[in-house]
C-alpha cells in the first residue's frame, strides 16, 4: 500500500478518504512540524501532502528516494522548491480558486477595519469607554468612491476588485501582464507600480511570490504613497519591508495598514503591535470552513489519481 504523508492536520472531508486508498501518517502536533521530524518520517513515503507553513526543500526531497507527488494545501507554493523536485520529477500541485472568495473577503473586511479603525473602537469599547457621539471623534476613511490599487489581478485580485466595484471604487492594478477581460468586466486600468503608488488611497497585495516581490513594499514606495494611504497584504509577508512600514506609519507617510501576512511569520515585527492604526490578523485569509474543506478535497482527489497512475490537477512545475 502507497505511503502518505500529512505534514499538519486538513479536515476529514479530505482525510478520510485518503485513508480509505493508503497508509497515512498524520503530524498531529500543535506546533508546525519541525525540519527534523520531516526528514525522519518523509522516509519511505510515496507522495507528500503540506499545508503551506511547511519547507520542502531539497535536502527533505532527497531524504525521500519513493517521493513521487507533493500536493501543497494552499494556494501559494512558494514553500517548496518546485525546480528541484520537476528535476526528480516529482509533480508539485496546489489548491487555487478554493481561497478566492474567502481571501478576497478577509482582504476587504481587513480594510475597511482599518479604514474606519474597527477593531480601534472595539478596543476602546472594552476598556475605556467613551464619553457619547461626538462630530471629532473616531474619524477614519469612506471606501466609496477612493482608488483601489490591486498589486496581482489573479483569482483572489479580481474578487477583490468585484467586491470594490461593489464599493463604488475605481479600480487600477499592476503586475507583469495586462488583462483584458478583467478590465472590461471590472472597469479596471492597467497602471505602472509607480502609477499606482502615488493614485491609491488603497492598495491590496494579491499577488503570487517570487523573488522578485521581496520587498517590493520598501522605504521608497512608501515614500511615494499618499499620506492619507493604506497598504493591505493578503498575499505573502516578505513582500513588505516591515521596518520600513514601521518607519513609514511612524513617520505619517501613510496612514495605516493592514496585515493578515508577515515578513517573519510566525514572528510578528513588534512595533506593529502597538500601532491603533494597523490591523492585524494571523494568516487567516482562506480560514473559512468552505475554502478548507475544499482544499482537502483538492490535496485527496489529486493524491488519489498520481498514485493511480492518472495526472493530478494543478500542476505548478
Ligand atoms: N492570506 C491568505 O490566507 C492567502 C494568501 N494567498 C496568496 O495569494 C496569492 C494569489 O493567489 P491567487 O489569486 O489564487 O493566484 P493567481 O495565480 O490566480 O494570481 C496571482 C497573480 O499574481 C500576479 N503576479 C505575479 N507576479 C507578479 C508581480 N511581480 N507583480 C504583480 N503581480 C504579480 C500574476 O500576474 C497573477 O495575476 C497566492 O499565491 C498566495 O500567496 C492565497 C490564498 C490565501
Ligand atoms: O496563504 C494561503 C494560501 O493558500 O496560499
Amino acid at each position: 500500500m502507497a505511503k502518505v504523508l500529512i505534514t499538519g492536520e486538513i479536515p476529514s472531508e479530505g482525510l478520510n478518504l485518503l485513508k480509505e486508498h493508503f497508509e497515512v501518517d498524520v503530524f498531529e502536533g500543535e506546533k508546525l512540524i519541525t525540519k527534523e521530524t520531516l526528514l525522519a518520517r518523509v522516509k519511505d513515503v510515496d507522495a507528500i501532502i503540506s499545508p503551506l507553513s511547511t519547507n520542502i526543500d531539497k535536502e527533505i526531497i532527497d531524504n525521500a528516494p519513493n517521493l513521487k507527488f507533493i500536493a501543497n494545501y494552499g494556494a501559494g507554493f512558494n514553500n517548496i522548491d518546485v525546480k528541484y523536485a520537476r528535476e526528480k520529477d516529482i509533480d508539485v500541485t496546489n489548491t487555487p480558486k478554493a481561497s478566492t472568495n474567502a481571501t478576497a473577503d478577509l482582504t476587504i473586511g481587513i480594510l475597511i477595519a482599518a479604514a474606519r479603525r474597527i477593531p480601534e473602537g472595539d478596543k476602546v469599547c472594552r476598556t475605556t469607554g467613551f464619553n457619547g457621539w461626538a462630530p471629532l471623534f473616531f474619524r477614519g476613511r469612506e471606501v466609496s468612491g477612493k482608488t483601489i490599487g490591486i498589486v496581482g489581478l489573479g483569482e483572489i485580485g479580481s474578487a477583490v476588485a468585484r467586491r470594490a466595484k461593489g464599493f463604488d471604487m475605481n479600480i487600477i492594478y499592476t503586475g507583469p501582464n495586462r488583462k483584458p477581460e478583467q478590465e472590461a468586466e471590472l472597469g479596471a486600468s492597467y497602471v505602472s507600480l509607480d502609477d499606482m503608488l502615488e493614485q491609491a488611497d488603497f492598495i491590496t497585495i494579491n499577488a503570487a511570490y517570487s523573488e522578485q516581490l521581496h520587498h517590493l513594499f520598501n522605504k521608497d514606495a512608501f515614500n511615494k504613497m499618499k499620506e492619507t494611504a493604506y497598504i493591505i497584504n493578503a498575499a505573502r509577508g516578505p513582500i513588505v519591508d516591515e521596518q520600513a512600514l514601521v518607519d513609514a506609519l511612524k513617520n505619517k507617510q501613510i496612514e495605516g495598514a493592514a496585515l493578515d501576512v508577515f515578513e517573519f511569520e510566525p514572528q510578528i515585527t513588534e512595533a506593529l503591535k502597538s500601532m491603533d492604526n494597523v490591523v492585524l490578523t494571523p494568516h487567516i485569509g482562506n480560514a473559512s470552513f468552505e475554502a478548507r474543506d475544499m482544499m482537502a478535497e483538492i490535496v485527496a482527489n489529486n493524491t488519489i489519481k498520481k498514485l493511480n497512475g492518472e495526472k493530478p490537477d494543478f500542476i505548478v512545475n
